[in-house]
């Protein structure tokens, strides 16, 4: 695992992930991450897309909702145990029998959880890699709210991988008022390649927002391969830090100061003149 050294004044962290079929374990690995964690607080750890479950199949999956709420339970402890906020990735969120919500919950440091917001696009795509053919919408309900929520970090976004495509969404969570948006991811490694960072960029810069977007990487026990790049981005469109491969930390300073001053000089969201097309 690699760790970056933390400054202190870091408050925003994205764990980079290679998670397996199994909670329990995901969990276990979890623990460990979080023993290693940078001592500044308040801190936000950010965690990516299925960092509870990443499955052969949607079957499987689905089971794991069935008994989401131990793992949530979980979870909440070690938020209250470290004082962290944490942005827990997705986890399935029952929806009924067949289907579950890739879910993306805010939990403050007291354990509480503060938010969620339900992946909105899926992915239901070919990809010419060994999997070829991803159909997340077998097993997941898409969502339907766009999710801003205070936090000592600043307005926080919420999106999930795919969701990064979709620009309507992002100018809707700017107008919102978000400040910092989050991107739990589980990215192709085809796809990473060809189109991660500069969608990442674009969407930091056009939003004029930070962007914190946490990640699988590696090859993993259902046999996907995943990109990795963790990646935090200034609202100039700064890459402030970057992990390409492996597991581990990074962190950076979310500072509104320099992002109003961005806002203030070049007020994009003022000049938009499409705005009766948007949500
Ligand atoms: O299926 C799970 O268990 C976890 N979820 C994922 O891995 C999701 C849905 S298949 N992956 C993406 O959205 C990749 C997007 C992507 O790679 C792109 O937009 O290019």
């Amino acid at each position: 695992m690699t760790n970056l050294a933390t400054p202190n004044n870091h408050n925003i962290v994205a764990l980079q992930m290679c998670s397996g079929l199994n909670a329990d374990d995901n969990i276990a690995e979890l623990k460990k991450a979080l023993n290693t964690l940078p001592a500044s607080r308040p801190l936000l750890v950010c965690l990516p897309e299925a960092f509870l479950v990443f499955s052969k199949s949607g079957h499987d999956t689905l089971s794991t909702a069935k008994h989401i709420e131990q793992y949530k339970r979980q979870i909440s402890q070690l938020c209250k145990h470290h004082n962290i906020w944490l942005n827990a990735g997705t986890i399935p969120e029952p929806y009924n029998n067949t289907k579950y919500y890739a879910a993306s919950h805010l939990y403050n440091n007291q354990g509480e959880c503060v938010a969620t917001y339900n992946k909105i696009h899926l992915f239901d795509v070919n990809v010419d890699d060994k999997t070829g053919s991803y159909r997340e919408s077998d097993f997941t309900q898409a969502g339907s709210d766009v999710v801003v929520v205070e936090s000592p970090f600043g307005k926080l976004g919420l999106t999930v991988c795919y969701d990064l495509r979709f620009s309507a969404l992002f100018t809707a969570l700017a107008r919102k008022g978000a400040e910092v948006i989050l991107v739990p991811s589980a990215f192709t490694m085809v796809t990473g390649q060809a189109h991660w960072q500069p969608l990442l960029a674009a969407r930091a810069i056009e939003t004029q927002c930070y962007v914190v977007a946490a990640a699988q990487y590696g090859t993993h026990e259902n046999g996907r391969q995943t990109y990795g790049h963790s990646i935090i981005i200034s609202p100039w469109g700064n890459t402030l830090s970057n992990l390409p491969s492996g597991t581990g930390f990074i962190s950076a300073k979310a500072d509104l100061e320099p992002l109003q001053k961005i806002r203030r000089d070049m007020p994009v969201q003022s000049h938009q003149r499409f705005r009766e097309h948007l949500l």
